[in-house]
């Protein structure tokens, strides 16, 4: 019997950020191996034209879910979704759903923020700092809660090379930047921003970093625990291989290479690709859960959820990868040929820009032009680069995480537990999981049929002989203008020519010789 899964059984717990990539997964695991919990309360605001019972109605009928409904089929009374906003005052919340909350909340999973790496320093700061301070505060007033798990990143201190598990402080006090956002104006802020985020490439990762003092400092006498996860992608094996739902860390950027857009970036070959699967990280954060309030630590305790120093895997590697899946199982309806080509050299990497990215997109929208048709690829080809250029931080480094926290957990696990809510990532094997990623966002993200495969390959077959015909095209006219315009390019031109006709005289004449 898993130890972790009955600590859950008959448990009250609110999770923040249910909708999103990590929180669906979390919910899923709870609900999949502690069907008998008692509730699980998810703050949730109206989106996109839906509710907040049809965003949960929608979650609980998609694939992910399908499991859970056989183990568990009372899972929609199970759900209490609650209307707040973590960008208002006490969150939004009515004064009987925060009555509820309140007195009946065990376990609290704080995992809603904004991953946007641009978002506006006002904003990022709301959500990733002042909501965060705000949930500590109700959590303070949870006479039943048993643990607090915050999660965080593994880049909030991306300025260092080594991180241990441990709080570093940034040198305002958050307390600080909560009450500038309030009076300052956005002209003001964006100044100050390059300042304040200092040699952190973002507002999220600075944002993140400020996330956990205050978790530090509102932790008063709660039971608290921080996971730091490394670059989240699909699932490796819970509750099936390659679940991915959105286009964020490298999912995005494997439809855009799949879909021959993106062909080279600028990144190091050879620097640790410290990628975690989803469901990894929520077992360790289940595990975490159990052990913070069974064990309760004299401190706050962090556990980085990282794969790099246990199982290393680099970019050049995944990009190989990657690309021999797409051989296998190619995007439909593909801009150019699929390419991965990691390069270190900036020049390289802009000449690959120029030829590869932007000309492609002019050649095309001028096509589109000449066809009557409203021209679009130039401005997907900016949007996408700009993604590139906020993501290269973090593909041109290598960062090593100490584990000691993570390990000691894992050594705390019964056997039961260590099967059930795995998360060594030592076991994981990297080109299987590569492979079921690719697959994952064909099948999920994109929802593509297994089906067109065969049509698939053999438009990448006509797309290779567009390409040949495309560059003996351009050959042939650029030696033409030469030889129209120097002589020096002629000579050699006549050079080459009798060359060749004096190797074939030679060779007819000996095989005439021979008879
Ligand atoms: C040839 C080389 C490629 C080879 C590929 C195969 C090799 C193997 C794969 C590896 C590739 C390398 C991947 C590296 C990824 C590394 C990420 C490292 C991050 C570490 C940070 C820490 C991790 C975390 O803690 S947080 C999670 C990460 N967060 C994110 O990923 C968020 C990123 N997104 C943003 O910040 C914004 O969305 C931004 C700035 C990218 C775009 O903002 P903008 O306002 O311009 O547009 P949006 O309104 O947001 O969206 C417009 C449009 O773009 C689509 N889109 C959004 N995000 C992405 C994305 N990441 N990739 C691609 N497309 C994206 C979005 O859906 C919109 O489309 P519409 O059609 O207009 O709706
Ligand atoms: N994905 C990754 O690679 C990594 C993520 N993390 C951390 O993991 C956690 C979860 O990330 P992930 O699931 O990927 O992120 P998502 O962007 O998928 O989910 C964010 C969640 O936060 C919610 N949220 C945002 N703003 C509000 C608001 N104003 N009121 C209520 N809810 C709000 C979103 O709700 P809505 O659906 O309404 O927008 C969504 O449920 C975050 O703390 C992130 O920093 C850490 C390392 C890597």
């Amino acid at each position: 019997m898993s130890m972790i899964a009955a600590f859950y059984s008959g448990k009250s717990i609110l999770i923040t950020g249910a909708t999103g990539f990590m929180g669906k997964v979390l919910m899923e695991k709870l609900f999949r191996t502690s069907p008998d919990l008692k509730v699980i309360y998810i703050l949730v605001r109206p989106k996109a034209g839906q509710t907040t019972q049809q965003r949960v109605f929608q979650i609980l009928n998609s694939k992910l879910f399908e499991k859970v409904k056989e183990i568990c089929p009372d899972v929609h009374e199970k759900i209490r979704a609650i209307y707040a906003d973590l960008n208002q005052n006490d969150f939004a919340i009515s004064k009987e759903d925060m009555q509820e909350l309140l007195s009946c909340t065990n376990i609290v999973f704080h995992c809603a923020a904004t991953v946007r790496f641009d978002d506006h320093l006002r904003h990022a700061v709301q959500l990733n700092v002042t909501a965060t301070q705000q949930l500590l505060i109700m959590a303070s007033q949870m006479p039943k809660l048993e643990a607090f798990i915050h999660i965080s990143t593994a880049f909030s201190n991306c300025n260092l090379t080594h991180i241990d598990e441990v709080i570093y402080p940034c040198p305002v006090e958050p307390k600080k930047i909560i009450d500038s956002m309030e009076w300052l104006d956005d002209a003001i802020i964006d100044e100050i921003t390059p300042k304040l985020i200092g040699d952190r490439p973002n507002t999220y990762t600075y944002t993140k970093a400020l996330g956990e003092m205050v978790v530090q400092q509102e932790s008063r006498n709660l039971n608290i625990a921080i996971i730091r996860p490394s670059i989240v992608g699909a699932t490796w094996q819970e509750p099936f291989p390659g679940w991915v739902d959105n286009l964020n860390g490298p999912s995005g950027l494997i439809i855009a290479a799949g879909k021959g857009f993106l062909r080279s970036i600028r990144g190091a070959p050879m620097a640790v690709a410290d990628l975690i699967p989803v469901d990894t990280v929520v077992n360790l954060t289940l595990a975490v859960g159990w052990y913070t309030a069974v064990h309760r630590p004299k401190s706050t305790l962090i556990y980085h959820c990282t794969s790099g120093n246990l199982n290393p895997c680099n970019w050049g590697k995944m990009g190989f990868q990657v690309l021999a899946t797409f051989e296998k199982v190619p995007f439909e309806r593909a801009f150019r040929r699929p390419n991965a080509d990691f390069t270190a050299n900036t020049i390289t990497s802009q000449y690959w820009n120029a030829v590869s990215h932007r000309a492609p997109a002019i050649i095309y929208d001028f096509y589109l032009r000449l066809t009557g048709r409203k021209p679009r690829m130039t401005k997907i080809m900016n949007r996408l680069l700009k993604t590139v250029s906020m993501i290269e931080y973090f593909v041109n480094r290598s960062w090593e995480w100490s584990t000691y926290n993570t390990e000691m957990l894992m050594s705390e696990l019964s056997p039961e537990d260590q099967r059930v809510f795995n998360f060594d990532v030592r076991q994981l094997n990297w080109l299987e999981y590569i492979e079921n990623y690719v697959l994952g966002i064909k099948k999920y993200l994109l929802k593509e049929d297994m089906a067109g495969i065969p049509e698939a390959k053999q438009h990448l077959k006509r797309l290779r002989n567009i390409h040949y015909l495309f560059n003996t095209a351009l050959f042939l006219i650029a030696w033409r203008l030469l030889i129209a315009r120097s002589q020096m390019a002629r000579n050699v031109w006549f050079f080459i020519v009798s060359f060749c006709y004096k190797f074939l005289s030679y060779f007819r004449a000996s095989s005439t010789l021979k008879v």
